[in-house]
């Protein structure tokens, strides 16, 4: 049986779309990608600094701002990939690559500068 398609997937797939054929007056992805690293670039910045402050947030509500959030940086993220034409399965296979290497151990064997 086919895997139900997972959500981020299909975001990838529609922010594709919107780079291949969109309207920038129509779609807010497509008026990013159109302005570049200098529109979605800050964007980034500024919803990865609105997850950390929501994070601070107790409770459910600050649990749910805190999801809210992460969905807006995820989303500014894919919008990125697409502009520099990297795939989601691309940072996936990265992720892979680096199963079983502990960060310690991965920052020591980095050659060492000075
Ligand atoms: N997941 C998202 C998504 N998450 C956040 N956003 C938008 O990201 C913007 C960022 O929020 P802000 O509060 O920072 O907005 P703002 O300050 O008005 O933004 P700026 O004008 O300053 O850039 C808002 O306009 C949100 O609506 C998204 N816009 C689109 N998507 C997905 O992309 C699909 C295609 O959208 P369009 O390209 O607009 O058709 C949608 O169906 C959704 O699935």
């Amino acid at each position: 049986m086919d895997q139900p398609t997972r959500p981020i997937d299909a975001l990838e797939e529609t922010v594709r779309q919107r780079a291949a054929d969109s309207d920038a007056s129509k779609s807010y992805t497509a008026k990013l990608l159109a302005g570049g690293v200098e529109k979605i670039g800050p964007k980034v910045t500024e919803e990865a600094g609105e997850v950390v402050e929501a994070a601070a947030e107790p409770g459910d509500e600050g649990r749910a701002h805190f999801v809210y959030e992460v969905g807006d940086l995820l989303y500014h993220t894919l919008v990125l990939c697409r502009w520099r034409g990297v795939d989601l399965s691309e940072v996936e296979a990265e992720l892979a690559r680096r199963f079983g290497t502990s960060g310690i151990a991965e920052k020591e064997s980095r050659p060492k500068t000075s």
